[in-house]
């Protein structure tokens, strides 16, 4: 990280603890904007990822980044989301903790997009075999999967996940996925029933009508159009979008065979998706109060064709309620308000237990078979804190996980500090934090906490609404510091807050809650003659969803808040017996614009994520940490104790950096194994100075290097020359060698012509002595050199002295050496040269020995 220090002016700093003015959210934000233009979307507060979404696609993603990102120490490059999957997965595989990681934003701000990215660098970087790839493929297709059935469209996000998900992903001791679990919180059943103005229902069900063939959809009794469905054509959003529900509903066929969904789930899967549809079409008239008839008992037949229950039976079901009354039975006909109320409950009812079986579904196909099961890592992609202009039951929900999630945060944050601290033997004054303890007690104490109140209200005989709600409410909670309703507050405020409607001071900021709906939607209510109808459906997947022993069952079923609430505390178990790391999501505009950077949307998020506060406490103690390697590593050529070569320990080494840099006392702590600089400033002085030296240091090098380069040069050009040398004096040898083997050819043949002479002639002439051939050739053998004889090298003034020695010997003055005559003539003179005679050619061709040169 160290690398981009310098840059910071341009490209921001890649660390929120390195702002000098860490408490000011304007630097915050400028920092994020700076980085935002830049691309880089990615920035740290310390271990915690703060994530932009760019809104466009990055080139950052690919192969060459898993691999730059792997086994690297998490501050050596620039932050990245593989960073934080890369230290989770090697601090799961090094220390053996189960890891988690928590991704948190807003709608669209891009948590689900981070958590596929972590998959997929875990799918990537994990080891391979047959098993593993099998559990991979299914950790990665259980996405598509539960994304057609908990994602829609929504005026924020084209793919918002309308649940919250956490993903447990088992490790075996080698590090490999061998298995995965996965709980699903709050789906957003509403949305079935109801969609907003340009949202759209749950993708599977345009996926549905757009994707199957023709064949499926009149099995289905569907028709390819999805105006046509009630629960589809509220949001008039079905032409608006760039959805691709066709090629989307292809990767949901794919996901659902990789997952093991055998062909007959998938039939009942698809009867029920289809059933929800017709479901939304019964309609029914009704007086005033009076009972309500269905009109149009077409999609009734359909749906009791299509799950495989009698029609009667639903069709009483869908007008009638059977009230038990001092152990008496009474079926009592439905308003309108009530029949229309029954059918999307059913509808809601129908869809939201259908989706928890998927969940349930893909759970079993990542069941680990196997028992060697040896660390998790999980990962939470889950809803951010909400606030709209009307806020109800779902943002209230959603809002109290937000402070749960935030409280665990602050506790592990703090936590994981303090133990750094006191691992590193250094004094820390614990931060004053604002714990938001004191709101999650207001929403789930007992007994006079909202879930509680609101439980008491739904449970309670006599006619209780949402108006005595929050009368209940007022009189239990109304002095709560983070309470505020119409009838507790001042004059000025009262202004500002309807009389249906109780606003809570949450960390984030101040929400307000209209209570319509909060009774409904916490009784969750199925009437039983409904459930009765479901649960005794062919279809299976409807008669599991619906089980006969919860008919049974006296005990009422728990309320949705208080089902929330302890699914929540569940959670929580699971979140603190793990490591944690944080990916904070951010969206830069609401129009899902790439390069638009909208301050006031960011400072909200700013906020409400409570990154001031994170940073805060983390700029408690010291603004930079780093192992006594690293920053020796990089600083050492500052001190001239230390460079270029240091004997001693990093530790060591440091000390006389940081001394010879004069580092006062209160800026830094020397922990044991890292050095803690406590202000961005020192730092930076630190790092300029390095840049500086840098250059000092490249000079150097360059000085070195021209001369390394240059000394190379002259070398090599000597080695060359000399190379030539020793070409040329070879090559001389060559010729000489050539030349000198040429004379002994001549020679040879001289003195082979010399053999052949006529004996008596050879005699005659010589005069003196009297050789035959053969004694000749006997002299010769005994007194010329063995090189003459069998061609083998010996030095040309050794040859040709002994050579013409020896012939100096045998001749006499005059002596016409006739029969070389057949030599030609070059020869001829080649072999007087080297014989060092002179001669003059007669006519006869005759070679005239001159003279003879005195033995
Ligand atoms: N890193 C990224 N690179 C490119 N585009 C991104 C990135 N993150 C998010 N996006 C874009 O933003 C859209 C919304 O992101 P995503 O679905 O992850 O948001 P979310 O926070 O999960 O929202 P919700 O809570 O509604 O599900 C994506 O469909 C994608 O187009």
């Amino acid at each position: 990280m160290e690398e981009e220090l310098h840059h910071r002016d341009h490209t921001g700093v890649q660390d929120f603890v390195l702002l000098e003015d860490f408490t000011n959210p304007d630097a915050f934000m400028e920092n994020l904007k700076k980085r935002f233009h830049e691309d880089l979307i990615y920035t740290y507060i310390g271990s915690v990822l703060v994530s932009v979404n760019p809104y466009h696609e990055l080139d950052i993603y690919n192969e060459k980044f898993i691999d730059s990102y792997r086994n690297v120490n998490f501050y050596e490059l620039p932050p990245h989301v593989f960073a934080i999957a890369d230290a989770s997965y090697r601090s799961m595989r090094g220390e053996n903790r189960d890891q988690c990681i928590l991704i948190s934003g807003e709608s669209g701000a891009g948590k689900t997009e981070a958590s596929k990215k972590i998959l997929q660098y875990i799918a990537a970087t994990s080891t391979h075999s047959k098993n593993v790839e099998v559990i991979r493929d299914r950790l990665l297709q259980s996405n598509p999967l539960l994304e057609a059935f908990g994602n829609a469209k929504t005026n924020r996000n084209d793919n918002s996940s309308r649940f919250g998900k956490y993903m447990d992903i088992q490790f075996d001791y080698k590090g490999a996925p061998i298995g995965g679990h996965i709980i699903n919180y709050l789906l957003e059943k509403s949305r079935v029933v109801h969609q907003a103005e340009g949202e759209r229902n749950f993708h599977i069900f345009y996926q549905l009508l757009e994707g199957a063939t023709p064949v499926v959809l009149s099995q289905l009794k569907l028709e390819n159009s999805s105006e046509k469905y009630y629960y589809l054509n509220q949001g008039h959003s079905n032409s608006l979008t760039s959805i691709d529900d066709r090629a989307n509903w292809r990767a949901v066929q794919h996901a659902l065979d990789v997952c093991n969904f055998s062909n007959q789930e998938q039939k009942d899967l698809f009867a029920i998706v289809a059933a929800v549809l017709h479901l939304g079409n019964v309609t029914f008239s009704g007086e005033d109060g009076g009972p309500a008839t269905i009109t149009n008992v077409e999609p009734v037949v359909v749906i009791s064709q299509l799950l495989g229950c009698e029609e009667e039976t639903l069709l009483l079901a869908l007008q009638h309620r059977t009230i038990e009354a001092k152990g008496d039975r009474v079926m009592s006909p439905l308003t309108l308000d009530q029949a229309l109320y029954a059918r999307d409950a059913l509808a809601k009812g129908v869809y939201d237990r259908l989706f928890t079986w998927i969940v349930t579904k893909v759970n079993d196909s990542l069941n680990s078979r196997k028992k060697q099961k040896h660390s998790l890592m999980g990962l939470l992609d889950i809803y951010g804190f909400e606030i709209f202009q009307v806020n109800c039951f779902e943002q209230f929900s959603i809002n109290y996980c937000n402070e749960k999630l935030q409280q665990l945060f602050i506790e592990l944050t703090l936590k994981s500090e303090q133990e750094e601290y006191q691992r590193e033997g250094i004094e820390w004054e614990p931060v004053q934090y604002f714990n938001n303890k004191i709101i999650c007690d207001l929403i789930e104490g007992k007994p006079s906490g909202i879930i509680a109140v609101l439980d008491e209200e739904c449970l309670r005989p006599g006619d209780a609404t949402d108006e005595t709600f929050l009368e209940k409410l007022t009189t239990t909670i109304g002095k709560h510091p983070h309470f505020v309703s119409h009838a507790t507050t001042d004059n000025t405020t009262r202004k500002t807050i309807g009389r249906d409607e109780f606003r809570m001071k949450h960390y984030a900021g101040d929400v307000t809650y209209n209570i319509k709906g909060f009774l409904d939607k916490n009784n969750d209510l199925l009437f039983r003659d409904l459930k009765e109808a479901m649960s005794k459906t062919k279809n299976i997947i409807t008669s599991q969803c619906f089980p006969v022993k919860e008919l049974d069952s006296k005990k009422r079923p728990d309320t949705a808040g208080t089902q929330f609430k302890a699914s929540l505390t569940r959670l929580m178990e699971i979140l603190v017996s793990k490591e944690p790391s944080y990916v904070r999501c951010i969206k830069p505009n609401d129009f899902k614009r790439a390069g638009q950077f909208d301050e006031r949307i960011v400072m909200h998020q700013i906020k409400y994520l409570g990154l001031m506060e994170n940073l805060r406490v983390r700029r408690a103690g010291f603004a930079y940490r780093r192992p006594y390697e690293v920053f020796f590593k990089r600083y050492k050529s500052l001190c001239p104790l230390t460079w270029p070569c240091y004997q001693g320990l990093p530790k060591e080494g440091v000390k006389e950096i940081v001394t010879h840099l004069h580092y006062k006392p209160e800026d830094f702590k020397m922990g044991k194994t890292k050095l803690f600089i406590r202000f961005p400033r020192v730092l930076f002085a630190t790092e300029d100075a390095f840049q500086l030296r840098k250059h000092e240091l490249a000079a150097a090098i360059q000085a070195k290097f021209k001369c390394y380069r240059q000394r190379k040069i002259y070398l090599k050009m000597r080695g060359s020359a000399i190379i030539v040398q020793c070409y040329w004096r070879r090559y001389a040898a060559i010729k000489l060698r050539e030349r000198r083997k040429k004379a002994v050819e001549v020679i040879r043949r001289f003195i082979k012509g010399f053999m052949h002479r006529n004996e008596p002639e050879f005699a005659e002439n010589r005069g003196f002595i009297k050789y035959t051939k053969m004694n000749f050739l006997m002299r010769l053998c005994k007194e010329a050199p063995k090189s003459v004889l069998d061609k083998s090298w010996i030095p040309a003034p050794r040859l040709l002295e002994e050579t013409s020695a020896l012939l100096r010997k045998l001749c006499t003055r005059n002596l016409v050496l006739k029969y070389v005559k057949n030599i030609k003539p070059s020869q001829k003179i080649q072999v007087m040269n080297i014989l060092g005679l002179n001669f003059k050619e007669n006519s006869d061709n005759y070679l005239i020995m001159k003279e003879v040169i005195p033995a």
